[in-house]
């Protein structure tokens, strides 16, 4: 059992105890009258004459679906399938999965309608198989799959350090430490290889990059990942997060009362054992670092894992579920966008010119760049704007309703509704972003030209509202550094062998083919 290292109060300034009230912490559910208020203000906006339920709603049936899915093949493209379906019903339609019953939406309205209905403890969806192997283990619940107040405790907890602008600043030298050792690993790739300025499936290598920038961040460790081997224990969790959410669907598919007798069940709860045991030997790893210091009469310095465990407000064993959550969030949704970033640039010399000189403008010659650097590079900014509307990592999110008489589209629906949020055919939607499928970061700069004024919820990478990505502030972060420093550093080229890579949906849009690219030294 992990045991919180014993400190002196006085050195902490806080009390040993765990802070059990904090439980209690937080508001109550919305009342009644401000429930009927809302319910009342979202009926008049969209004019509901007649109550049309979700009975009315059109949609495929389970056997319309399954065949889109298996035998039309669109089982590892669902974001495309959001687009075909929406072409048929429209941007409105319900989808039947079993006895489960699905609402999509896909249009920019409706998403902003399901959005500002919810209340203060928003639910994504229940998820039933990540909750169930945290109770069989007796873990705790993360900000990911936490609900209600026990969830806004917890984001109240974690969200300052991960999102204040002067708290996520402070990671700038350790992010910069780790884009420092993938430039040189990008060097040492291209020389140790046979294809000269070549580097094979970037993908990968920015998934490293993700994993040791998070890590150096959340626990305040280096990892060995930008090392020339790469440590056994982390290609072991990089592979076990690959099956973690390849087996998660698949689960999902069958009733609870059958999970104990699958076989990807079981290889589920394995894959959890090892991403929460790599989590613990981080955290076990920070404590025996701070009882020594404080054995020696050291002063204790330490940013996000130090100050969780100093502070007192989470148990060890919240703190681990709390992390594993993160590290889990936190390493594939920014390589991915890194990676699809970078193959733009490759194939549009002039964007990739025109980011490179204002990087060069505001940090000449060596300069490495700092945060307020940052703030100075607009186009930076909607390069990688331009990247998530194109590839919205998340190509579409879910949300319970909590509330009953929630009016979307004219419709009426009651509690526990699961709305399906299609947010890559939003991103797709030409009334929106004119052009829709050629990449354009001057859409994301003001003043540029009187085009239309964009919707707020036309692209919504990061979600919205109180339970919008704990992370954004950090990944925006990463990958501005390491774009701006690889692009100082190299002119990218595409893949002469003119290899098309397509998006696929594996929970995450993940490019279906690796992603190679050339790397020119800007100096030669
Ligand atoms: C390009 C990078 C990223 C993108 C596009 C992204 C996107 C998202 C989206 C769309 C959500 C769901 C929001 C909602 O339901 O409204 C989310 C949730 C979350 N993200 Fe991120 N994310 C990124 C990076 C990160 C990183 C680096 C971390 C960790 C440090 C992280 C941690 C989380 C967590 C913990 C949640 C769950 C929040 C909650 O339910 O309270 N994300 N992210």
């Amino acid at each position: 059992m992990l045991r919180r290292p014993l400190l002196t109060a006085a050195k902490r300034g806080t009390s040993l105890l765990p802070r059990e009230d904090m439980k209690k912490a937080a508001g109550r559910a919305p009342s009644l009258l401000l429930g009927l208020l809302r319910r009342h203000q979202t009926s008049a906006t969209v004019g509901v004459d007649k109550q049309k339920t979700l009975d009315d709603l059109g949609g495929p049936s389970f056997l319309t679906t399954l065949n889109w899915l298996f035998v039309k093949g669109y089982f590892k493209t669902t974001q495309q399938l959001q687009i075909e379906h929406k072409k048929i019903y429209g941007p409105i339609w319900k989808s039947k999965y079993g006895p489960l019953v699905v609402v999509n939406v896909a249009s920019a309205d409706l998403i902003e309608q399901v959005l500002r209905q919810e209340g203060r403890y928003p639910v994504r969806s229940n998820m039933p198989h990540w909750r169930s192997y945290r109770e069989l283990k007796n873990k705790s619940h993360g900000p990911l799959t936490e609900m209600g107040v026990k969830w806004q405790r917890i984001r109240s907890i974690l969200n300052p350090r991960m999102l204040k602008p002067v708290h996520v600043s402070s990671y700038t030298n350790t992010i910069n430490d780790v884009v420092t050792d993938f430039i040189e690993r990008i060097s040492w790739l291209r020389a140790s290889g046979d294809q000269g300025i070549m580097v094979n499936d970037l993908t990968g290598e920015l998934y490293k990059f993700a994993f040791e920038g998070i890590c150096s961040v959340l626990f305040e460790a280096r990892m060995g990942c930008m090392n020339e081997v790469v440590p056994e224990e982390t290609q072991k969790f990089i592979f076990s997060v690959g099956e973690m959410f390849r087996l998660s669907p698949i689960v999902v598919l069958f009733p609870k009362v059958l999970w104990p007798y699958l076989p990807a069940w079981k290889q589920f709860v394995a894959t959890w054992d090892h991403l929460f045991s790599v989590a613990e030997d981080l955290v076990k790893k920070k404590m025996e670092e701070i009882q020594q210091h404080v054995d020696t009469d050291r002063e204790v310095e330490g940013a996000y894992l130090t100050h969780l465990l100093l502070s007192d407000q989470m148990t060890v064993t919240e703190i681990l579920g709390s992390m594993t959550e993160l590290l889990l969030a936190g390493v594939d949704t920014t390589s991915n966008t890194i990676a699809w970033a970078l193959y733009h640039l490759a194939k549009e010399p002039e964007i990739q010119t025109k980011l490179y000189r204002e990087v060069i403008e505001v940090c000449p010659g060596d300069k490495v760049p700092t945060s307020s650097d940052i703030n100075q590079m607009p186009y930076l900014k909607a390069v990688i704007r331009e990247t998530l509307r194109l590839y919205p990592v998340v190509p579409s999110n879910a949300r319970v309703t909590v509330d009953d008489g929630v009016v979307v589209g004219g419709y009426v629906f009651q509690k526990q509704t699961l709305f399906h949020l299609c947010h890559y055919a939003v991103c797709y939607d030409e009334s929106i972003f004119p052009d829709p499928h050629t990449f354009l970061p001057q859409r994301w700069l003001r003043g540029m030209d009187d085009r239309i004024k964009q919707h707020p919820f036309g692209s919504v990478p990061f979600g919205f509202g109180v339970r919008a990505c704990l992370g954004r502030r950090v990944a925006e972060l990463e990958m501005y550094l390491l774009l701006s420093r690889l692009l100082k550093s190299y002119e990218v080229r595409p893949d002469p062998a003119g290899t098309e890579v397509k998006p696929i949906t594996r929970t995450l849009l993940c490019p279906a083919e690796p992603i190679n690219l050339q790397f020119l030294d800007r100096k030669a």
